[in-house]
């Protein structure tokens, strides 16, 4: 049996009364490049500050291939937290020298490998002076020093104009092409994950609402668009509808054969991530399944 890379039981995370996590079950293949989606305040952060071991779960727990993390960050991970937490009056140069001799496991030659690949990042300049793209590449390269097996990189892309979005995501899309790392990216720019991301994990308010391949998570599901007054006929169940005064959209799971009339489609990632995200607003406005 393969030893997922990254897996919770039961992880279960609350801040007082917010319940940020609850009760989730999953396990995330090796090798693979996880797109973690959900709407603002879904717990996502919080799930990735669990696996880097700087929260400890209220109940449950996670493990990185196969070992519990108990709020110490296993030397396997790195993780890149959204605030890029960067030294600012350092120099680049400086920064990875006092990064490097924090980390037992450290490779020089990687850092630089990766900001060779980058075309703005002045080993010379100080931190506060670079762009958020740059600091964004910066503290990337400082996490692939540590040679992870687990790269987690939460809102990696927000800030980043389109080239540096680029080399961001080519960066990445090496680390696993050369080295086999898996790869938890959080994002709300869905159209970015969907070039990269081979595996889903959604998260809905605290509790995972779809996990898998995105090739298996797309297949299982369609978008019909037929005759508003025929709903009735649609079999599986209705994630999300959109309805104009004739006509009904429909995102379905499980969807036997379209009815007469009606025409089917399979989803891309970020119709259906899309989907899912304005059922979860439409369950939060009424407390009601749509
Ligand atoms: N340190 C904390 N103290 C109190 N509440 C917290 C703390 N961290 C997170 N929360 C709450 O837990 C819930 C989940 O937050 P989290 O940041 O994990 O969501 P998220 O999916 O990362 O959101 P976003 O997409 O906006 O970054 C929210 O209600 C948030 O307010």
């Amino acid at each position: 049996m393969t030893v997922a890379a990254l897996s919770a039981e039961g992880l279960s995370r609350s801040f007082g009364r917010v319940q940020a996590l609850a009760d989730c079950t999953f396990a995330l293949p090796e090798g693979r490049v996880i797109a973690l989606v959900g709407p603002n305040g879904a717990g996502k952060s919080t799930l990735l500050s669990l696996a880097a071991g700087l929260i400890r779960p209220t109940a449950g727990a996670i493990a990185v291939h196969g070992t519990p993390i108990r709020g110490r960050m296993h030397p396997d991970v790195a993780y890149l937290a959204q605030n890029r937490p960067l030294y600012p009056d350092f120099t680049v140069r400086e920064v990875i020298r006092a990064v490097a001799g924090m980390n037992e496991r450290w490779s020089q030659s990687r850092v630089e490998e990766v900001l060779d690949m980058l075309a703005g990042v002045d080993r010379s300049a100080k931190v506060r002076t670079l762009s958020a793209g740059a600091r964004t590449q910066v503290a990337i390269a400082l996490a692939l020093g540590r040679l992870p097996r687990v790269l987690m990189l939460d809102e990696p892309l927000s800030d980043l104009d389109p080239l540096a979005r680029d080399e961001t995501l080519r960066i990445v899309m090496t680390e696993v092409a050369d080295r086999g790392t898996t790869v938890l990216m959080s994002s709300h720019l869905l159209s970015d994950l969907s070039e990269v991301c081979d595996h889903l994990l959604l998260v809905v308010a605290g509790q995972v609402r779809l996990a898998g391949d995105v090739e298996d998570v797309l297949a299982a599901h369609r978008v019909l668009v037929g005759p508003r007054d025929q709903e009735s006929a649609v079999t599986g169940s209705v994630i999300s509808a959109s309805r104009t005064e004739r006509q009904a959209t429909l995102l379905v799971r499980d969807a036997e054969p379209a009815p007469p009339g009606w025409l089917a489609d399979q989803p891309d990632l970020e119709t259906l991530v899309v989907g899912y995200l304005r059922a979860a607003r439409h369950v939060q406005a009424t407390s009601q399944p749509v």
